[in-house]
């Protein structure tokens, strides 16, 4: 597969099957936009004309996109928020209200994991993950949902879930977080309808963003081998499909999840921690064990 670049400067140059235009003047909110897929979605999305919103717990992070979208003449709200907070998750949007007015698409990005094996994760580390990952996520998606009705306006939301249907070693919290994503999506999806409000699920696997350093070397070494394509995705990749789910032409799509893993799911062994020796590449290294 042809790499794609990772620079702030790539993101500009990066190619792009959206039309010019598409999002012009919307008001999007992309949180987990200080980094990875985010801000991609982020420079995608100001790349096409819409007045964009981040949000992340991390202050420095947003201050370096704040500073390329300046540079750009891009309009920019960055403000910290972390998703898990209800009162910081309202602060959040009456910012953006203030500054750009209701936004019309929120990203649902922000979120992330540990790796641990799955009797090792204590009930503090089991919370910290179900929250971000879900209850967060909840609390934006309702919050949008909540202020669209009040306006008798629709709007769209994403969000950015995992490849791991089937389960994934080594993140039993997440796994458990994402799918609980997947179905409030998809009885949202049913109960807003007559607002005319979509959501809908982009669902990665392993993409390359700086988020994957947090895991172990050992496992991050499997990682391009275990998809059909032996490679992993780039958060360009993903912030396309994030712009097609976002755009009118995806009137249409709603309660769905799309899976964007090079196949991953389909075919692949993949460890997000060490390989137990059970489940060793040889045959004969398995059998040594189980002997
Ligand atoms: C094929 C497709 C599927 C592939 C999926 C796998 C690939 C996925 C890749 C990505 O998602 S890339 C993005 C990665 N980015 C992140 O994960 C960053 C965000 N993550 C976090 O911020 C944390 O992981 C968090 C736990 C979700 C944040 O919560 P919080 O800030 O509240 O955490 P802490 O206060 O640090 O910890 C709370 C609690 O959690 C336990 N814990 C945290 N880190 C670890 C760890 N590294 N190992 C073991 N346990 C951990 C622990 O109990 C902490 O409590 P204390 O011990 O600190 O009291
Ligand atoms: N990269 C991959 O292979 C895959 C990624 N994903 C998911 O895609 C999304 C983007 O990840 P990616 O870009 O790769 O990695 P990053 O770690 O770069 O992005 C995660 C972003 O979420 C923000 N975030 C995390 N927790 C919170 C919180 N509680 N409140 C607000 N913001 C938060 C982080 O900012 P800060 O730390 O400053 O708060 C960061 O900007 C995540 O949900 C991730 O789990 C799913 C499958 C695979």
């Amino acid at each position: 597969m042809t790499a794609l670049p990772v620079s702030e400067a790539g993101l500009d140059d990066a190619p792009m099957t959206l039309a010019d235009g598409l999002f012009r003047d919307r008001v999007v909110l992309v949180s987990g936009g200080g980094s990875g897929i985010g801000k991609a979605t982020a420079w995608m999305m100001a790349r096409l004309g819409a007045k964009v919103a981040i949000c992340g717990r991390t202050a420095e992070r947003l201050l370096g996109v704040e500073t390329a979208f300046r540079d750009r003449g891009w309009p920019l709200l960055a403000q910290t928020c972390d998703i898990r907070d209800e009162q910081a998750v309202e602060s959040l949007f009456d910012a953006v209200e203030a500054r750009f007015g209701l936004p019309n698409i929120l990203v649902n990005n922000a979120g992330g994991q540990f790796a641990l094996a799955a009797d090792k994760i204590t009930p503090k580390g089991w919370r910290a993950v179900i929250e971000t990952n879900l209850t967060g996520t909840w609390l934006m998606m309702q919050t949008a949902a909540q202020r669209w009705i009040a306006a008798s306006r629709g709007g769209v939301v994403v969000n950015v879930t995992a490849a791991n249907e089937r389960g994934m070693p080594g993140i039993a919290h997440s796994s458990a977080a994402r799918a609980g994503v997947v179905n409030a999506s998809r009885t949202a999806a049913v109960e807003w309808a007559p607002y005319g409000i979509r959501i809908n699920c982009l669902a990665p696997g392993l993409v390359d963003s700086g988020g994957l350093s947090v895991y172990p070397p050992e496992a991050r070494a499997g990682f391009h081998r275990a998809n059909p394509q032996r490679s992993v995705g780039h958060p360009w990749d993903m912030a396309q499909i994030i712009g097609f789910l976002a755009s009118d032409s995806a009137r249409y799509v709603t309660g769905a999840t799309l899976t964007a893993d090079g196949g991953g799911a389909l075919w692949g062994d993949l460890w997000t921690i060490e390989r137990p020796v059970f489940f060793s590449d040889t045959q004969q290294e398995a059998a040594d064990h189980v002997s």
